[in-house]
């Protein structure tokens, strides 16, 4: 493994009675880039995340999140990686600076080490103004940026983004999109940024696209344009160019079964 490689996984699967969530799938992302995970509804994209957070394990196949095995050593694992899930999870009737406090001491940091970082992303991100209010009072963008502030307290080196965008008006989610490729790049961080809005990860170094457990394709949105046939398509056409592709191999093996 490379030492700027920040999240591997290898032939990770993981199974719901005869649904396969999660079928061999192997990815890595090194430090700075920003990896759109892209799939449609049941493509497996929560699963992964739910592994990758260590609240279940997979079936077979091993992750590592900067060197360390997250089954074995799950507590350097995890302290390693930042997350904002789908759904919001800060507490809205706490200050934003109580619900980002909670989380630092949870993560050991003293109280002057928590009263400097909150200080200081709060001012990154512009949102010095809304400290001392209680979250319930902020608008859904600014709720969002606080979970995102927040997973970034701890200073991560692997930031998740689980359909982070949920909720958002057009205008607020490409803000968001457009705050975390900044991090990305000012500090050294790897982002794996999961939806399935194609417009979300046109920036993105790489883009996996996952469908029914399986990665469908893994490479630059330029290079994976340039393959035939998606050459001069849209990569949204493409996207659903290689969905439709995998129904037509999956009807054939089955009838072939
Ligand atoms: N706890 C569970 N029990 C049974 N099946 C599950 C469970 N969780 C997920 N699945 C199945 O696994 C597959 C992948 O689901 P998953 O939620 O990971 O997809 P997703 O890409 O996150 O979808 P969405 O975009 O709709 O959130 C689906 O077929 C789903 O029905």
């Amino acid at each position: 493994m490379q030492s700027d490689t920040a999240l591997e996984l290898t032939a990770v699967s993981k199974t719901y009675g005869t649904v396969k969530a999660l079928d061999q799938v192997s990815l890595a992302i090194q430090s700075s880039q920003f990896v759109g995970l892209l799939g449609q509804n049941g493509a497996g994209k929560t699963t992964l995340f739910q592994l990758l957070t260590g609240l279940f394990n997979g079936d077979s196949g091993q992750i590592w999140v900067c060197g360390h095995d997250i089954r074995h050593h799950p507590i350097a694992a995890l302290s390693s990686i930042g997350v904002v899930f789908q759904q919001p999870t800060l507490d809205l009737d706490l200050t934003v600076q109580g619900n980002l406090k909670f989380h630092c001491l949870l993560h050991g940091l003293s109280r002057s080490e928590a009263e400097q970082r909150i200080s200081s992303e709060l001012e990154r991100f512009e949102m010095q103004a809304v400290r001392y209010l209680p979250v319930r009072s902020l608008s859904g963008g600014n709720q969002r940026k606080v979970e995102l502030i927040r997973s970034l307290l701890h200073r991560p080196r692997l930031l998740l983004m689980d359909e982070a965008t949920v909720g958002l008006d057009p205008e607020s989610r490409k803000a968001l999109v457009n705050h975390v490729i900044a991090l990305c790049k000012e500090r050294d961080l790897a982002v794996l940024w999961s939806t399935h809005i194609v417009e979300e990860i046109q920036q993105a170094d790489r883009v996996v696209v996952l469908d029914r457990g399986k990665v469908l394709a893994d490479s630059s949105p330029g290079e994976l344009l340039a393959k035939e046939p998606l050459c001069g398509s849209s990569l949204s056409d493409a996207f659903l160019h290689l969905i439709n592709l995998n129904k037509t191999v999956g009807v054939v093996h089955e009838r072939a079964c």
